[in-house]
């Protein structure tokens, strides 16, 4: 027998009869699809049966767990391709020739909703790429929007909770929504929400919008100089939204639009494309910053840390099968290649444990063993993940299960030199969050939204108060909406009076007090 594990993976279907005659799951033919064994013409049915029970059986567990969160989305193959040297930045295989491509699959995604819900609601979007380099397989788990509500990871499930239904009602719940993230510890979330109620907030396709690493990075190249790294893929298609009321009545008519756009593009050949930029910044500037570094709710001013270009991911391939190579994709930002490193951000540190904790739970222990998420353009060997559930790669067939004196195996140094002199931790084990209560400082990149951007784009400062107003407004309590407009005042005084004008003419249709 061939040496299984050296196999590329195959990322198409196999096992298939090439005469397509039907069988059950064991290759036994089948001679009647429909028919059933059973005693005489019209008694009752024989266990024997296996065609049935194995048809009956197999349909039961058709369905594996959705993720949580992130559970509805849609996908597409592709490729990444370099345009500009980034070697002195990033020494990555990847990035190491101009005109180089790695293959990709991207999954684009909604946030709180389920697996069957709709794609044009107000939430962030997914914005997820697997590169298959030759250095493994590399995942960016990205969303739309360049910041997010949390800089601690513990509050995660929590503020999932609160997108999701009430344990009561089973109801998507307004004062629930409100209540977490009014909550004066909750409030670093503001900036996020301030882009959320925006016309961001509802991009018309997933081919209009952009993508953002939202986290810092850490690259190096292979001399060992590193930075801090941002990434923003910016669509080549210009960025489009709904409004919110254009929003509900497509969500209405046809509440997979976004899914459609994209497969039936890429069918057409207008493969849809991203130009990918980084933002670089030194040790040393990360200090002067007026916030951390690692603070997932803030941006990097571009005036100060420009956007460099790197090269253009496109998509033009669609799975042949939507559960094999798509539902059952498992991306993990711990998936990374030399040169590419998490940063210190509690957030990001956080996701390092989740996302394959959760592939493991919903995928099984040899989710990786699964085509769409094998390493197969560098290949995987190591004699110590062997067995589980699952296994079908030969699991290294005759293989020491440990490092034998027999075999010779190969470790890899890479070029660049140990980094012991970079960021060096001390401390005590010290039980920290950021501060109990968001400060002045989380709302001055939303005040600037609102100031300095969305005043230059017709309508939009209108608009922001008018999606937050329509939401707010289906809070029970009074004292909550309260709670929301007191929240964007601290944005923006007229702001938070637009809200409640639209909140208390919302009211007193509705028979409650105006604010
Ligand atoms: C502590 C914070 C976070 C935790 C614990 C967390 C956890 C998770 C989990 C468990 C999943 C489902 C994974 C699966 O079943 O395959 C998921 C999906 C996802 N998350 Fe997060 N997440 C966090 C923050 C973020 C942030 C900040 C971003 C973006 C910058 C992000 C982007 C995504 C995306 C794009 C997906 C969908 C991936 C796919 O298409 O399969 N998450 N997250």
């Amino acid at each position: 027998m061939s040496c299984p594990y050296a196999k590329p993976s195959q990322m198409d279907a196999n096992g298939v009869r090439d005469d397509r005659v039907v069988t059950t799951s064991n290759g036994f033919p089948i001679n009647e699809p429909f028919a059933t064994q059973r005693v005489g013409e019209h008694g009752p049915l024989l266990l024997q049966d296996n065609a049935l029970l194995d048809n009956l059986a197999h349909f039961n567990r058709e369905r594996i767990p959705e993720r949580n969160p992130h559970a509805h989305g849609s996908g597409a193959f592709g490729y990444f391709e370099v345009t500009h040297d980034i070697t002195d930045i990033c020494g990555s295989a990847m990035f190491d020739t101009i005109g180089k491509r790695t293959k990709t699959l991207t999954r684009f995604s909604t946030v709180g909703g389920e697996k069957g819900s709709a794609d044009t609601v107000r939430d962030p979007r997914g914005f997820a790429t697997k590169f298959y380099t030759e250095e493994g397989n590399l995942d960016w788990v990205y969303n739309a929007t360049p910041v997010f509500f949390i800089r601690d990871p513990s509050k995660f499930p929590a503020f999932i909770h609160t997108q999701k239904r009430n344990p009561q009602t089973n109801l998507k719940d307004a004062d629930v929504f409100w209540d977490y993230l009014t909550q004066p510890a909750n409030q670093v979330a503001v900036h996020q929400l301030c882009i959320l109620f925006s016309d961001r907030g509802i991009p018309q396709t997933y081919r209009n919008m952009n993508g953002y690493s939202g986290h810092t990075y850490k690259w190096s190249n292979k001399n060992g100089d590193w930075h801090y790294v941002q990434v923003h893929l910016k669509t080549d298609q210009g960025v489009k939204n709904y409004t919110a009321e254009e929003a509900a009545q497509i969500a209405g008519q046809n509440p997979d639009i976004c899914h459609q756009d994209l497969f039936e593009n890429i069918e057409k050949g207008n493969a849809p494309t991203w130009t990918v930029y980084i933002q670089t910044m030194t040790e040393e500037e990360s200090k002067k910053l007026p916030f951390s570094v690692f603070d997932l709710t803030k941006v990097w001013p571009q005036s100060q840390f420009p956007l460099r270009p790197v090269g253009k991911l496109c998509l033009n391939e669609n799975p042949q099968n939507f559960f094999a190579q798509v539902e059952q994709a498992a991306f993990a930002p711990s998936n990374t290649v030399p040169y590419q490193e998490a940063s210190a951000d509690p957030v990001l540190q956080g996701r390092l444990f989740a996302y394959a904790d959760a592939q493991r739970y919903r995928l099984g222990p040899n989710y990786h063993q699964i085509p769409v998420n094998c390493p197969y353009a560098s290949k995987f060997f190591n004699p110590m993940i062997r067995d589980g559930p699952m296994n079908v790669n030969g699991n290294f067939g005759s293989e020491p299960n440990y490092f034998s004196d027999k075999t010779n195996y190969q470790f890899v140094q890479q070029s660049r030199p140990i980094q012991q002199h970079q960021e060096v931790w001390n401390g005590p084990a010290v039980p920290y969050h950021w501060v109990t209560e968001a400060g002045d400082i989380d709302f001055v990149q939303a005040t600037d939204l609102y100031r300095k951007v969305l005043s230059k784009q017709d309508g939009a400062q209108g608009r922001l108060a008018h999606n937050i107003a329509i939401h707010a407004a289906n809070c029970k309590s009074v004292d909550m909406q309260k709670r929301v407009v007191s929240m964007f005042s601290r944005v923006d005084e007229q702001l938070g009076k637009n809200i409640a004008d639209e909140i208390s003419a919302i009211n007193s249709t509705n028979g409650k007090p105006k604010l």
